[in-house]
């Protein structure tokens, strides 16, 4: 049966535009839009027995009713229950005809929260109505989330309304809710919207409640199903299989300073077996900061190369993309193979040589940013698109890039690893291969929370660092001076450290800087021509320079943890002891607190995102609008896990044994807008 839109519920054009303010657009999305909060009408409550901070309904004779002009204008009103019992009822506003209505010796009820005021127990704009002929309900009474203009009365309306017309027959069989101990979806929502007497809120607010349990098992299980189906959909895309002739990889291999770790060679075989397949792989490489991502993406392109395919790798920045075209350069023009480079500042004229020998497949491979998405960026043959830092390109440009080749091979690299709930649940439709292991002979950073007054020991440490033979890092979170936020500018920093190390050479990085400066800075950094790298924090992102053993980040205290944790990836990346030093200045926020304390204690990649997410939550933690990741409604992806993972298995058998569930479940969960899918 399909769902009934607003107006086969008799809802108004204009009551219409109101439930749209709140998301609502449809019968289902009325039923999912769940109560905040409730209010108990079933019953009153003696005056005398009213805890403060309890909502409660009282009934009682107006002993009292006073205008008061001090502090400020306000209506209060006094009254005694049949007990004996007074509380006093404070308006801030109010209306001749509330006036009216709670005249002396008129018997009201009021229903509100009980507080400690100035005259005694009070309650603050009590809900009132005449006691006269009042009944009390059957059922708590939900008060909605709602938006100005649109009353408690009216919306509960509309809801009752679409719970009364709405099919609710379960979309699950019953032997699957038994087994699984969840009750019927019916009964759940029901419950939710119109709980009974004799529970309270804080039971009704208990995630584990079964009646929440079988909304967020609903909820994951919708979202598993239609990641599996995308999956199983891309299984039965076709692509052309790249298959190795083992020419190159080889050359790298022995070419290299060293042997792969067991992790890297797993993943390049995963990989590998992907490439082979006849429909499109889309794997997403995670390892954390310095796992040695690049080298297994260099040979996953050879692989690639080896099949005839051309392969095109794009970064999310030009410092990030320059440094991947460094490392192509070097690896692969030694077995005569070309590497291009395509970013937003190439000139025109190198730009369009770049075109025309990609769209005539003289050119193999590519390194550059979003430049590579533009429609005028044709290729003859690409096999294999290899995108760095997935998460920080928009959905918009990863689709515009498989419109590209039709169905290519993409391997996706994340160094922000994602906890293990995160990928289960949003990345289903991927598969994932994790390098879980640091090249050897790596020493542990060291972490040091420096306060900002201390400078003086930390230029010294910077001298001591940079007298081993080894550079340093000076990372500022700004550059330019802001009112609200007095963070010290790189550029400032960097004339202090000129003249505080006067003997050294000490450059300067900001986003502002051109491309190529930006370049000529990396590569003197690199060559070991310069000391001191003071920057902000474009450094973030997988510049690799094994010399550099001491980071210094000014105002730790502001930047978010996944942010600290890539900077401070930057060294220990050789095999000399390195040291980040992370300076905050007083006072310390809660938030920052718990942040560098985390920062102090974990050096693992993703033990870091794994307390980020706890402090954070999921949406945060994802960046859901700028990455589209869709979010859940219901569910609290750390609470629900073993949840999840029983819908995930439910997914699984329903797609090979019930396909008319599948599709009822998914007709009926996708028909709310704003549910899962979040777009
Ligand atoms: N198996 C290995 N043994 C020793 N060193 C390695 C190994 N693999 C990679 N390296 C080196 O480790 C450093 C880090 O590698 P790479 O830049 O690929 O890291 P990454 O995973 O991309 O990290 P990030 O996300 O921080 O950029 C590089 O200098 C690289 O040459």
């Amino acid at each position: 049966m399909p769902i009934p839109t607003l107006t086969d519920l008799g809802v108004t054009d204009k009551w219409q535009q109101k439930l749209a303010k709140l998301h609502i657009h449809n019968a289902w999305d009325a039923i999912l839009h769940l109560p905040l909060r409730y209010e108990d009408e079933t019953k009153i409550t003696a005056i005398a027995h009213a805890k403060i901070g309890e909502s409660v309904q009282v009934e009682g004779i107006v002993l009292q009713q006073e205008v008061q002009f001090r502090p400020r204008k306000q209506l209060l009103v006094h009254i005694q229950d049949g007990m004996g019992a007074t509380l006093f009822l404070r308006f801030l506003n109010f209306y001749p005809s509330q006036q009216q209505q709670m005249a002396k010796g008129q018997r009201i009820r009021a229903l509100g929260e009980i507080k400690h005021g100035f005259y005694g127990d009070e309650m603050i704009h009590p809900k009132i109505r005449a006691a006269e002929g009042a009944v009390l309900s059957d059922t708590l009474t939900p008060v909605y989330p709602t938006v100005s203009g649109l009353t408690q009365p009216t919306l509960r309306r509309f809801i009752q309304t679409a719970l009364e017309k709405v099919d609710l027959s379960d979309t699950l069989p019953k032997a699957l809710l038994h087994r699984l101990n969840l009750p019927d979806v019916a009964a759940s929502l029901r419950l939710l919207h119109q709980p009974p007497s004799s529970m309270n809120s804080a039971q009704l607010h208990n995630g584990h409640l079964p009646a929440w349990q079988r909304l967020k098992f609903d909820e994951l299980l919708a979202q598993q199903l239609s990641m599996k189906l995308a999956y199983q959909q891309r299984c039965q895309g076709s692509a052309t299989p790249l298959i190795g002739n083992g020419r190159y990889a080889p050359i790298l291999l022995e070419a290299l300073p060293f042997a792969l770790t067991a992790a890297q060679q797993r993943v390049v075989q995963e990989i590998g077996q992907d490439l082979q397949q006849t429909y499109p792989m889309h794997r997403l490489l995670q390892g954390d900061v310095g796992s040695g991502k690049t080298v297994v993406a260099a040979l996953a392109a050879l692989h690639a190369l080896e099949a005839g395919a051309q392969v095109a790798i794009m970064a999310p920045t030009e410092i990030l993309a320059e440094q991947h075209f460094q490392k192509f350069k070097q690896w692969l023009e030694p077995m005569g193979i070309e590497v291009g480079w395509l970013a937003g500042s190439t000139r025109k004229k190198a730009k369009d040589q770049i075109k025309t020998s990609l769209v005539d497949g003289c050119l193999r491979v590519v390194v550059g940013t979003h430049a590579l998405f533009q429609d005028d960026v044709v290729f003859a043959q690409l096999g294999l698109v290899i995108v760095d830092e997935q998460h920080r390109f928009g959905v918009g440009q990863r689709l515009a890039l498989k419109s590209k080749g039709q169905d290519v091979h993409q391997l996706m690299m994340s160094a922000t690893p994602i906890p293990r709930t995160l990928a289960m649940s949003f990345f289903a439709d991927l598969d994932v291969s994790i390098i879980d292991e640091l090249p050897p002979n790596r020493t542990p950073i060291k972490t040091k929370l420096i306060n900002s007054g201390r400078r003086a020991e930390i230029e010294a440490f910077v001298r001591h660092t940079i007298k081993q033979g080894h550079q340093v890092y000076w990372v500022c979170p700004l550059i330019e001076e802001s009112e609200t936020l007095q963070l010290q500018t790189a550029v400032d920093t960097h004339v202090q450290l000129q003249a505080a190390f006067s003997e050294y050479a000490v450059g300067l990085l900001h986003g502002r800087m051109k491309a190529a400066d930006k370049a000529a800075q990396m590569e003197v950094f690199k060559a070991n021509e310069m000391q001191i790298l003071v920057a902000t924090t474009v450094i973030e992102v997988g510049v690799d320079v094994p010399n550099a053993s001491l980071m210094v980040i000014e105002h730790a205290e502001r930047m978010g943890l996944a942010q600290l944790h890539q900077l401070r990836g930057r060294v220990g990346r050789g095999q000399a002891a390195s040291v980040c030093v992370l300076m905050f200045t007083e006072p310390l926020s809660d938030l920052a607190k718990a942040r560098l304390k985390v920062m102090y204690e974990y050096t693992d990649g993703f033990e870091i995102a794994r307390q980020d997410l706890a402090i954070r939550g999921p949406g945060e933690f994802l960046g859901a609008k700028q990455s589209g990741v869709p979010l859940l409604r219901f569910t609290n992806l750390e609470d629900d896990l073993e949840l999840l993972e029983q819908a995930r298995d439910v997914a699984q058998y329903l797609i090979m044994h019930d396909q008319k569930v599948v599709e009822t479940h998914l007709n009926r969960w996708l028909a709310s807008r704003e549910a899962f899918l979040g777009v």
